[in-house]
């Protein structure tokens, strides 16, 4: 099967210093896969390659088989790969419930001839935005909290309102870049729990950069451990933890 996400040989240096070396990944669709490794290793250089907030020195990145590789962050985003949203400083200004509905989509409002011209046309769209948008924070469990300012949601809250946000648009591929930092345990066990079912009953693919060796543990295999800018091993969490060499690499060193 063609992996959702296939990144081949990807080579990435800031000034001199190679941050990723020769990296290779494949994520296949419907899995939720970690990715773990000391400070440092490449997790986040590498997400961004994935992403489009960075291209790399050479090297492909496939989405489904198609070479995105040229592609920015905002044309991967429309095709169905997205990280999820930290909510911008304006954002924190707006209901939960707002945040829900301002999240981009191929929106009839934002064209000025629609806008101009088909008046009605617009106030379907919006209509139908507003009742998913109910739904999306029905199904995260924050609509008691709709109409409260996102700034004044709690950390943990603010986690369970992005990962919304990506229910809003057609995702294919989710990736989630340290998520239970931060967040208590009893929202962690709602976060995890929700990323399962958008897993298991909506067919979300996710991609999983995580500290909390717990969330690791509970919600992904495969696990990718990345040391030094390269793939280490990929296995199972018990794989991984019983491996020497990431035990060398990985739990002897500083990381968490
Ligand atoms: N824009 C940049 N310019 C220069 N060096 C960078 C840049 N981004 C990352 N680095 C360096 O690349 C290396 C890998 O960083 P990266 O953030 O990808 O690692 P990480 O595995 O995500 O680490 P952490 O777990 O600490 O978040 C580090 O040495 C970092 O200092």
């Amino acid at each position: 099967m063609t992996p959702i996400i296939d990144v081949q040989q990807v080579n990435k240096a800031f000034g001199g210093l190679r941050v990723i070396n020769d990296g290779s990944i494949q994520v296949t669709k419907g899995s939720i896969t970690g990715m773990i490794g000391p400070n440092g290793a490449g997790k986040s250089t590498l997400f961004n390659l994935i992403a489009g907030a960075l291209t790399p020195d050479s090297g492909r990145v496939l989405l489904d088989g198609e070479d995105i590789t040229a592609l920015s962050a905002n044309a991967r985003f429309h095709k169905g790969l997205l990280r999820t949203f930290q909510i911008a400083h304006e954002f924190s200004h707006m209901s939960a419930l707002e945040n829900l509905m301002m999240v981009p989509s191929h929106q009839p409002g934002e064209n000025l001839f629609t806008t101009w011209f088909k008046p009605r046309l617009v106030r379907e769209h919006d209509a139908k935005v507003r009742r998913r948008a109910l739904e999306v924070i029905d199904f995260i469990g924050l609509y008691h909290v709709r109409n409260e300012l996102a700034g004044n949601l709690s950390g943990g809250q603010k986690k369970l309102l992005e990962l919304g946000r990506t229910m809003m648009t057609d995702a294919k591929v989710v990736l989630l870049d340290e998520i239970a930092a931060g967040v208590n345990r009893t929202l962690l066990g709602d976060l995890i729990g929700n990323i399962e079912r958008l897993n298991q009953e909506m067919g979300y693919t996710f991609l999983v950069i995580e500290h909390d060796m717990d969330m690791i543990a509970r919600l992904c295999d495969p696990v990718i451990v990345l040391a030094q800018g390269s793939v280490m091993m990929e296995g199972n969490i018990d794989d991984v933890q019983n491996n020497p060499e990431v035990i060398e690499a990985y739990f002897g060193g500083s990381a968490a």
